[in-house]
């Protein structure tokens, strides 16, 4: 199979610039790039589509080209985006170009002869270039009425939100950026990026054949969602981030392995390299033995391996597994401690041992009072290191594992891990 037909079969391409495109990607080593902004100091799973098409891309042959846009980051792209951005300072941007940089450096082969990976920030053509240059050798190749057809304006102004003529021109340095990209080293012939980038593609395209006469090619990735529509990439609320400072990558592997049943097929086929056989048959198992959640393991399992490596995706699983089948007092102590990121943590004097399990379980967040405890033990719904505990079995130093924790579970799922010190 081709590349663009697996992409197709992925479901990961939306729109084409042409259908030329296909051919171009099944008969030739291509440059093709994709562009990031600068606006936070890591990527999250929303990048993760077009960095893993990417890694697809080169490993059938093709070159990847990461631009970072140290320029664009500046300016701020109004697509997809309902208002207006406030600017970051500069001092924010190079931090955040540093970091987003080093992260991008790393998911992609830098190294083999052919297909190397590139990555070049997009300052490197706009430093240099003034204002009046820029107006008379780029603007002028744009015409204000197509610019003003394009979604990404259309909206704002539909909207009566304010577009600033600052956000207005971002079109331009992407059609630019796509322009010297097409020029020697690089030698871009496409440009991939989000369904939301589709105007500031096409702007491309034609510019550089307005300019050169040179074809290139843009595409892009559909929208990631959930089943219902809404945004995919959040969890509790907040970003789920490539940075394993910012969401851990047992955090990541979480994230992932709660996907929604209807989605799982899509998120494999999307996020991971494993093949469409592979995935057909982790869909099949998921019908007829949905208790294995075969297919959610690999999906986190892939995903915390592309982005973190397979160890941390291997302490992942595990950690996961224990938790999931309550065997956590068989854990080691590290994988205890990821399988217990989530849960809340409390210390209690080691003079406090021996304790009755209805004055323990009353000191944690588990419950919120007394009589709630009480309630809870004689129900049977008590857990220390994930055996039940009945009223009148006093918690003592035999309980401790690791020399200083007690695990304690209240019903199926919700933990407190207790340090004795
Ligand atoms: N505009 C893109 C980032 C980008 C920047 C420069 C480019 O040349 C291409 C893409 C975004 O906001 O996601």
């Amino acid at each position: 199979m081709g590349v663009f037909s697996e992409l197709q079969e992925r479901g990961v391409i939306y729109q084409v610039s042409s259908p030329e495109l296909e051919r171009a990607l099944d008969d030739e080593k291509l440059s093709i790039y994709v562009g990031f902004d600068p606006t936070a100091d890591s990527l999250t799973v929303g990048n993760l589509l077009q960095i893993v098409t990417m890694r697809r891309l080169q490993l059938y042959g093709h070159r990847p080209v990461f631009v970072a846009g140290g320029a664009t980051g500046m300016i701020g792209d109004p697509s997809g985006r309902s208002s207006e951005r406030n600017l970051l300072s500069e001092d924010v941007i190079s931090y955040n170009l540093a970091c987003v940089s080093s992260q991008l450096s790393r998911y992609l082969d830098f190294e083999s002869s052919d297909s190397s990976a590139l990555l070049v920030n997009n300052s490197t053509w706009f430093k240099d270039m003034g204002l009046l240059e820029f107006l008379r050798d780029v603007g002028k190749s744009f015409s204000v009425s197509t610019m003003l057809q394009r979604d990404s304006v259309r909206s704002r102004l539909g909207d009566q939100q304010s577009l600033s003529f600052t956000e207005f021109s971002y079109m331009l340095l992407q059609a630019y950026d796509f322009y010297q990209l097409s020029l020697p080293p690089y030698e871009v012939r496409v440009q991939f990026g989000g369904s939301d980038q589709w105007g500031n593609i096409v702007a491309g395209v034609d510019y550089v054949r307005r300019v050169s006469g040179k074809t290139v090619f843009g595409a892009t990735t559909p929208l990631v969602t959930k089943s219902d529509g809404t945004k995919f990439g959040k969890s509790a609320g907040n970003a789920v981030w490539l940075d394993p400072k910012k969401t851990t990558p047992y955090e990541l592997y979480q994230f992932f392995i709660r996907s929604e049943d209807e989605m799982v097929g899509t998120y494999l086929r999307y996020f991971t390299l494993l093949s469409l056989e592979e995935i057909r048959e982790l869909e099949e198992e998921l019908k007829t033995h949905p208790e294995r959640r075969s297919a959610h393991g690999a999906l986190a399992f892939e995903v915390t391996a592309f982005v973190h490596g397979r160890e941390e995706a291997i302490k992942a699983q595990r950690a996961s597994t224990l938790l999931y089948q309550g065997r956590l007092d068989e854990a080691p102590k590290d994988i205890l401690m990821l399988a217990l990121t989530e849960a809340p943590k409390i210390e209690i004097a080691k003079e406090t041992l021996a304790i009755d399990p209805v004055d323990l379980l009353s000191k944690t967040p588990l419950v919120s009072s007394k009589s709630e405890a009480a309630r809870t033990v004689r129900q049977g719904g008590f857990y220390v290191n994930d055996r039940k505990r009945s009223e009148g079995e006093a918690v003592t130093d035999a309980d401790l594992i690791h020399d200083e924790l007690i695990v304690l579970r209240r019903g199926k799922k919700d933990y407190c891990l207790v340090r004795v010190i």
